[in-house]
């Protein structure tokens, strides 16, 4: 302690807000203070909730013209201390304020409830959605949690779990590597077990919200008694409360959720699992930036964990890792129910082939055939809408959107066409604005056409389309699910919202109407997301039961591409593309980080990244490392406009991170420091997705 006398102390609180949000208190005589302490304290005219983030610190005015802390929540447990690490890690990483992420920590509703009322809700036992009925205020358990039996592990899980076991004790990242349906689930669980077993906390971070219902039924039948936390974003402002403060009492065994969950406080966490952790999912972009999977491997180290990363088609980066001995990878090669991976099938489709429903014969076919057996088929389209262009034959004019520099989609279920990109829409309009021709036209497919097309010669099989406007809601997507997994439904039409990671067991043909567009997106990382997309779709085929069949329509059928992934063969697709970067000196063999601007006009992003360029290129002259960094040229983003601004980018890439973070760091400092410009934002990205 600094200071001369008790009464001088200072705490340093952290609030969970944008900007500043460091602030110093005085802290009453004797007054126990730790670092992670909840407490309550004014600001300006409001009292917020808040962490003790230092101790003591070296106060900027004297401890006397300092406002004392309001509130202290003495009887709550402090966060615990990796959680406020991890803050300070993904602050200073993501080169954002601190405060935006201590508010993923804090429930809205609890920061302003008064402590009692909290604190007394946790005791009626409800966590997250999935109530246990139990009593949560006790920290560990003092049974042991029960576990049912799970199916016996087949030769290849056993030899798997084997390995995922075998590692060091404390940090020991793992790339759980398994096929669609190789069972990486029943290992999950296995390793849930143990944890739980050894009085510890597991974390299941899953990409999307819809996957989270099916691991928690899972979850909760596997450990029936035990404490399981549900947490995303649809919790309404009770339920987050009571998870939390369950939470930090460490009265939660285990933690299912989608990537904010990365932020859940886990005072005994002992697991940490990431499935299908190639989704981009994981990525936050708006407001505070994160990667729930790297934070997850940060935690993992900090906290001396097990970090499973599982998934059939692993990100480039984690790839690239585990080839070079970075993280251990272990393997899972077949199918768990025995039965072979479905067959993969390219369609060649010409722009005179006869289609029906715009698919070619043979895909008609065979969708006749599987839905006749009384088996189900998922026809994956990844466009939403009823049609992507809206134009007149005659004049040539093209409905776009006024806001964003891009085509607006024709949806037919309400009768208007809507911007995917803004959210924009208005109503069809019946002649067109520039020449007045009566009669406009639509072009190609959307969900709604094929689901319409369908209908006509389906409807007895129950045709359901599976896409985000089909399903705006988590509970809208949890009740489509269970049709679909009870196979009331035959004849399913969806976009990548159905494709990942679902267990549909009666599934036994896909079709993938149609996916050139990502052959030849021109983003560094569209092929390895439309291969990603497209054998997690294929894996949806022939879970149980039949072997099952997956029919791909494209323009390229020679296309190498096409060839890897007929042949399933991922492993030499990621090598194939790991060749390919490193020549070209793309990641995950340089890190890169964006500089984007944007502004009502062009000219003005453009104008600022110019000038923050030139500014950079002079920094890195005298910098000690400067030389590692590069920066590229400023260039106007694809869709220029968007939602009423005009956009541009800067890319900064070095193959050393630390020399990149040195460079940022130091360039931020100096581009906060200019005068604002009319209408202009920037914001700095680290590990952008799409350079
Ligand atoms: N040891 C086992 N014995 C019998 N069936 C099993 C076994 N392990 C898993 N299964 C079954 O195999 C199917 C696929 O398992 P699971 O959903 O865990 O696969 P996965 O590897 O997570 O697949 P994906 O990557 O597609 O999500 C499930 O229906 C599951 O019940
Ligand atoms: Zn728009």
């Amino acid at each position: 302690m600094r200071g001369s006398t008790m009464s001088e102390r200072v705490a340093r609180v952290l609030v969970p807000q944008a900007g500043k949000c460091l602030f110093d208190y005085r802290v009453p005589d004797m007054h126990p203070m730790y670092r992670g302490q909840l407490v309550r304290v004014p600001l300006g005219r409001r009292r917020v909730l808040g962490v003790v983030w230092a101790c003591d610190p070296e106060p900027e005015v004297p401890p006397e013209r300092l406002k004392p802390i309001a509130e202290w929540w003495d009887d709550w447990p402090p966060l615990d201390p990796v959680l406020l690490d991890q803050i300070a890690f993904a602050s200073d990483y993501y080169l954002n304020p601190l405060g935006e992420y201590l508010a993923f920590v804090l429930p809205p509703a609890l920061r302003r409830r008064k402590r009692q009322v909290a604190l007394a809700a946790v005791t009626d036992g409800a966590v997250g959605e999935h109530a246990t009925g139990e009593n949560t205020a006790s920290q560990r358990r003092s049974e042991p949690v029960v576990t049912t039996p799970g199916p016996r592990l087949t030769a290849a899980q056993a030899r798997a779990y084997a390995q995922l076991t075998a590692g060091p004790t404390g940090f020991d990242p793992v790339l759980l590597f398994g096929v669609t349906g190789s069972g990486k689930t029943e290992c999950y669980l296995r390793l849930i077990a143990e944890t739980l077993a050894a009085g510890r906390q597991a974390l299941v971070l899953v990409p999307e919200i819809g996957l989270v219902p099916q691991t928690t039924t899972r979850v909760v039948a596997r450990f029936p008694g035990a404490r399981i936390g549900v947490w995303h974003s649809d919790l309404n402002a009770r339920e987050r409360q009571h998870l939390f403060a369950a939470l930090v009492q460490g009265a939660v065994d285990c933690l299912i959720g989608t990537r904010s969950a990365i932020f859940a406080p886990m005072p005994r966490l002992g697991l940490i699992l990431v499935d299908e952790e190639h989704d981009a999912s994981y990525r936050q972009f708006e407001g505070a930036p994160y990667s729930a999977r790297d934070l997850a491997l940060w935690r993992g180290k900090a906290a001396q964990v097990r970090v499973v990363l599982g998934s059939a088609t692993p990100s480039l980066e984690r790839w690239w890792d585990s080839e070079r001995g970075r993280i251990r990878r272990v393997t899972l090669a077949e199918r768990a129910t025995g039965v072979p991976l479905p067959t993969i099938e390219l369609l060649p489709v010409t722009r005179e082939a006869p289609r029906t429903a715009g698919l070619v014969p043979e895909a008609w076919e065979a969708l006749k055939e599987t839905l006749a057996r009384g088996e189900q088929a998922l026809l994956f389209l990844n466009r939403r809408g009823f049609a992507p262009t809206l134009y007149c034959a005659h004049c040539g004019w093209v409905q776009e959107c006024r806001r964003c520099s891009v085509r607006m989609v024709y949806h037919r279920v309400d009768s208007r066409m809507r911007c995917h990109h803004c959210g924009w829409s208005i109503a069809v309009p019946e002649v067109c604005p520039t020449c007045g021709n009566g009669g406009l036209s639509v072009a190609g497919q959307g969900t709604q056409r094929l689901e319409a097309e369908l209908h006509a010669a389906f409807a007895d099989h129950g045709v359901v389309r599976i896409d985000r406007d089909a399903c705006q809601t988590a509970a809208a997507f949890a009740a489509l699910r269970k049709t679909v997994a009870r196979a009331d439904a035959k004849l399913l039409i969806g976009t990548q919202m159905i494709a990942k990671g679902h267990d549909f067991p009666a599934l036994s043909l896909v079709i993938v109407v149609g996916a050139d567009a990502g052959l030849l997106a021109a983003e560094t990382r569209a092929t390895e997301r439309l291969m990603q997309q497209l054998l997690q779709v294929a894996g949806r085929a022939g879970r149980s039961g039949q072997p099952g069949r997956v029919l791909v329509q494209t323009r390229y059928p020679d296309h190498p591409f096409f060839q890897q992934l007929v042949a399933h063969d991922y492993a030499a697709f990621a090598n194939t593309l790991l060749t390919e970067r490193k020549r070209l000196a793309l990641p995950p063999f340089v890190h890169q980080a964006l500089l984007r601007a944007d502004a009502p006009r062009l000219e003005v992003a453009l104008e600022f990244l110019t000038s923050a360029k030139a500014t950079g290129e002079a920094m890195r002259e005298q910098h000690a490392h400067g030389h590692a960094v590069r920066l590229l040229d400023v260039v106007p983003l694809r869709i220029v406009r968007l939602a009423g601004r005009e956009r541009a980018q800067l890319v900064v890439e070095s193959p050393n991170r630390a020399a990149l973070h040195t460079f940022l760091r130091a360039w931020r400092e100096r581009l906060l420091q200019w005068p604002q410009r009319q209408g202009l934002r920037w914001r700095l990205e680290v590990d952008p997705l799409d350079a």
